[in-house]
């Protein structure tokens, strides 16, 4: 009996010490990642290891069918534009379906369905290869990608608009409820629409379309819905409640062609001046009879057979009251009963949102479109204001006005280059400076033979600047603090009065170096040794010294075959002195010893700034890093007491 009771007490002590022990490995492995921080992550496991492994493998298979999607690609953008034209079908023809002399023209189509729900089939399975990005890499793993997509809710939707609901019973008789699922579709739309934003060079025009496109469809089906209702009212009616899609409308110009085929003993000569509303104190048998009395058996006939045939004047008419209600433009015949009244208001108020929405949506575009140009004229404005505050002489105001116009009429001022700069990654500015400006460079004699990487730095420090006609770029005796190489436009090196043009220089060349290049026996030192002049507008690129000086420090061969060109230039001019005394180059470069010791003093406050950060950050990471060895430690005695007792 008591080896029986012990077999349970036994069985329940290994049961408990299974599960204390999974706790306490459970736990040890949480502690152990808090210990050691994120360097170690635990999905590097044995188990996740191999299935890393095998995930990589299943991604180096090639060929068709082991091709997954970018959703940057061009082809995933022009796949997004087919699948959104079908999208398109069920869009318009599921609401212009209340209009029976479509019908015909649906049956006929009926056939492009198939092919309709092909793309919508071939959708989803792109969608289930099209890559995700995990931490910043792209997944390509066929497995991860179609479990990633079953769990999303667009796979849901996608599902449902593939159900076949013409062949079920009830929904097949109406085209209406057999097409209602393929409008779920209809988000592949704003797939399109960012994808579009992203590639698109016009945002503004592409935003405008969007917004237009947008109202159609909201005027489109309000108008197949006012259509609708008044085929639920009768349009018969129509002749009491002008509120009601008339028929009077569409056969009012007819019925002139016909009126004057009416022959004038019928009672009904006067129908030229006839009107609804004069029938409007009849009722509706008393009109009903005063049509088939006196109404010509050819016009009935015409009237018949007007009836339902001319469906673009339908659908414009129901599409011109839908889009006038919304816009809350009024002059709209007013509703007679509750339902009509209900309808209109929220079709007024549907109406209210819309126009608040297209209002302040244009608005913005042309505020967002115009922005530059504001901005421009605001800065323009400023400028002439100031000019005539200050008393400035008419000739500079009107340079200055001039000045403003080139900059804008060539871009200069439409685009703030220094925002692109701080909002893309450093590297990849540098990547489109280099594009942009290398061309320039390249041709710059002084730079032929250097360093591409030098060029880089050197491109990344170019300011661009522009220069009005007959404007001094650099004055003879003036100190060099500045480089400059032509853009665009004509400079010309002239004489101290300007009076006398020595050599005019064009696009690729550089100037304004010898002054800041601190050539050993240069005999003009560190001063400008020639006026320059823009000649018409200009456009150059500025060096700073310090900035050339910066790059040339860490490339000193380039470095010395600027100094040798530059040698040549004034060698040319008998400006280079081979026996004048060296200056510390360091003092050149550096400037004064004032300036040296105060930059040197700017720096060591920076180090000792930097050091004080660095101790504090390692002392808490010190004291952190005991109290986690100390929770080890105590955590560890719990265990081995805890074990100790059992
Ligand atoms: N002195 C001189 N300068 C020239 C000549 N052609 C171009 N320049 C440039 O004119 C610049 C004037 O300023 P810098 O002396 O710094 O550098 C000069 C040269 O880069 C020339 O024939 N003589």
């Amino acid at each position: 009996m008591s080896s029986r009771s012990s077999n349970p007490e036994t069985f329940g002590g290994i049961v408990f010490r299974i599960w204390s022990l999974r706790g306490w490995v459970k736990r040890a492995r949480l502690r152990l990642k808090v210990f050691q921080g994120s360097d170690i992550d635990l999905a590097n496991t044995h188990g996740d290891v191999i299935k890393e492994v095998e995930c990589k493998k299943e991604e180096e298979k090639t060929g068709i069918l082991y091709t997954t999607f970018d959703d940057t690609s061009l082809f995933y953008y022009l796949w997004t534009c087919i699948v959104c034209l079908v999208c398109l079908h069920p869009l318009i023809f599921t609401a212009m379906s209340v209009f029976n002399d479509i019908h015909p023209f649906l049956r006929s189509t009926s056939n492009l369905n198939h092919f309709f729900d092909f793309i919508f089939l071939l959708d989803l399975f792109i969608q289930t290869r099209l890559q995700i990005v995990e931490n910043g890499v792209p997944v390509k793993n066929l497995r991860k990608l179609f479990d990633n997509r079953v769990r999303s809710k667009q796979f849901i939707i996608d599902v449902i608009c593939l159900i076949p609901f013409h062949l079920v019973p009830g929904f097949s008789s109406s085209f209406f409820f057999a097409k209602l699922n393929k409008l779920l579709k209809c988000y592949r739309l704003l797939d399109f629409a960012s994808l579009t934003e992203i590639r698109t060079t016009s945002p503004h025009a592409f935003r405008l379309f969007k917004l237009v496109f947008l109202c159609f469809v909201i005027f489109h089906w309000n108008g197949c819905l006012y259509f609708h209702l008044s085929k639920i009212y009768d349009f018969e009616l129509a002749f009491l409640e002008d509120w009601i899609f008339s028929y009077d409308k569409i056969i009012n110009p007819v019925k002139a062609e016909c009126i004057t085929d009416i022959p004038s003993d019928s009672g009904f000569c006067d129908t030229r001046q006839w009107n609804s509303s004069d029938l409007q104190d009849l009722s509706e048998d008393e009109i009903q009879e005063f049509f088939d009395d006196l109404m010509p058996t050819e016009w009935g006939n015409k009237t018949k057979q007007i009836e339902f045939t001319n469906l673009t004047r339908q659908y414009v008419l129901s599409f011109y009251w839908s889009a006038l209600t919304l816009v809350t433009l009024g002059e709209q015949p007013s509703p007679i009963n509750t339902f009509q009244n209900a309808f209109e208001i929220f079709d007024t108020l549907l109406g209210l949102v819309i126009f608040a929405t297209i209002v302040g949506d244009v608005g913005n575009m042309v505020v967002a479109i115009n922005l530059g140009k504001s901005e421009f004229e605001n800065v323009l404005d400023g400028c002439k204001r100031f000019a005539v505050y200050r008393k400035v002489p008419f000739a500079l105001r009107k340079k200055a006005v001039e000045y403003f116009t080139y900059s804008w009429a060539h871009g200069g001022a439409q685009v703030d280059e220094e925002e692109v700069a701080d909002f893309l990654p450093p590297r990849l500015f540098g990547e489109i400076a280099v594009e942009i400006h290398m061309d320039t460079l390249k041709r710059v004699k002084l730079f032929e033979e250097c360093d591409s990487r030098l060029l880089y730095e050197l491109i990344l420090k170019l300011q661009p600047r522009m220069y009005s006609p007959m404007d001094y770029i650099c004055k003879k005796g003036e100190v060099g603090t500045e480089m400059y190489i032509v853009k665009k436009g004509f400079v010309e090196v002239v004489s101290e009065d300007g009076q006398q043009i020595f050599v005019t220089l064009g696009s690729g060349v550089v100037f304004g170096e010898l002054s800041i290049l601190n050539i050993p026996g240069n005999k003009n030192k560190n001063l400008r040794t020639a006026s320059v002049r823009s000649k018409g507008y200009s456009d150059l690129y500025v060096l700073d010294k310090e900035d050339l000086w910066e790059a040339l420090r860490e490339y000193p061969q380039a470095k010395d075959s600027l100094i040798e060109k530059g040698k040549q230039i004034l060698a040319k001019d008998n400006l280079l002195d081979e026996n004048m005394p060296k200056d510390d180059e360091e003092d050149e470069i550096c400037g004064p010893i004032e300036e040296r010791l105060t930059r040197y003093q700017e720096e060591t406050a920076e180090l000792e700034k930097q050091i004080e950060e660095a101790e504090i950050r390692i002392r808490n990471s010190h004291r952190e890093m005991k109290m986690r060895l100390f929770r080890v430690e105590t955590n560890l005695i719990d265990m081995m007491n805890r074990q100790q007792q059992k």
